[in-house]
């Protein structure tokens, strides 16, 4: 299980996180929705250990890896797709590069980056293309992609259709589900859209607050 226990994080002076908990079990997609600015994505960052909290821990199978001095390695267990692409990949890479880097990074064969860009609709002359060549829709496909390429065992989607056309949202959202039917993986999904999130969550949906006392920034 992936959890957020008490976690607390501050920007300066203003906390976006007050004691915040939320649980990912294996093979579940958890909901997240909250108006905007609540620390809906700081929540997916400190999660996926991007981001340390100043209070409370992210535990990965009840383990505090957030105190974990060298938790680099359990971060391949964890895959996030962010809600821009654009802000999300090295506008250098190609799209191919884009799948691959984690695999490459970690000494592994590329042919998975191969596969999974066919499984996500990505036709191959689209390999050599970058950032600037290619669609919104072709991009966050290449994201997903890069997020499922280490076979992490909880997948973090961050607002990751809200300005893709309902067709790739759908396609998107049905790769994810293969790949937790397959593999028993957790899904922790933030949108706004709650019909969306309505449809996707296999329980509950849980609602982010702002935090009652953050000072006026
Ligand atoms: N790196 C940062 N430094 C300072 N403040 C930040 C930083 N990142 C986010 N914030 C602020 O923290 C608050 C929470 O931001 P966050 O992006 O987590 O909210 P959110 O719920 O995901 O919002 P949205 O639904 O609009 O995407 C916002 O007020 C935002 O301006």
């Amino acid at each position: 299980m992936l959890e957020a226990v008490d976690v607390t994080l501050s920007y300066g002076r203003r906390t976006v996180l007050d004691r915040v908990s939320v649980s990912v079990r294996p093979g579940e997609v958890l909901g997240l929705a909250g108006p905007s600015g609540c620390g809906k994505s700081t929540l997916a960052r400190v999660l996926a250990l991007l981001l340390r909290p100043s209070g409370g821990a992210v535990t990965l199978d009840g383990r505090p890896v957030s105190r974990w001095r060298h938790r680099a390695p359990h971060r391949t267990s964890i895959g996030l797709v962010f809600q821009q692409p654009r802000l999300a990949v090295d506008p250098r890479f190609t799209l191919f590069d884009v799948i691959a880097e984690p695999l490459r990074a970690t000494r592994r064969p590329l042919e998975r980056a191969h596969r999974l860009a066919a499984e996500l609709g990505l036709t191959p002359e689209l390999f050599t293309r970058r950032p600037h060549e290619v669609s919104d829709g072709q991009l966050q496909r290449a994201c997903v992609a890069r997020a499922l390429a280490l076979e992490p065992r909880y997948l973090i989607c961050d607002e990751m259709t809200t300005m893709l056309d309902a067709s790739t949202q759908a396609h998107l959202v049905a790769r994810i589900e293969d790949y937790r039917a397959s593999t028993g993986a957790g899904v922790l999904a933030i949108s706004h859209d709650t019909e969306l999130l309505d449809r996707w969550s296999t329980g509950t949906v849980h609602t982010l607050n702002q935090p009652e006392e953050s000072p006026r920034t």
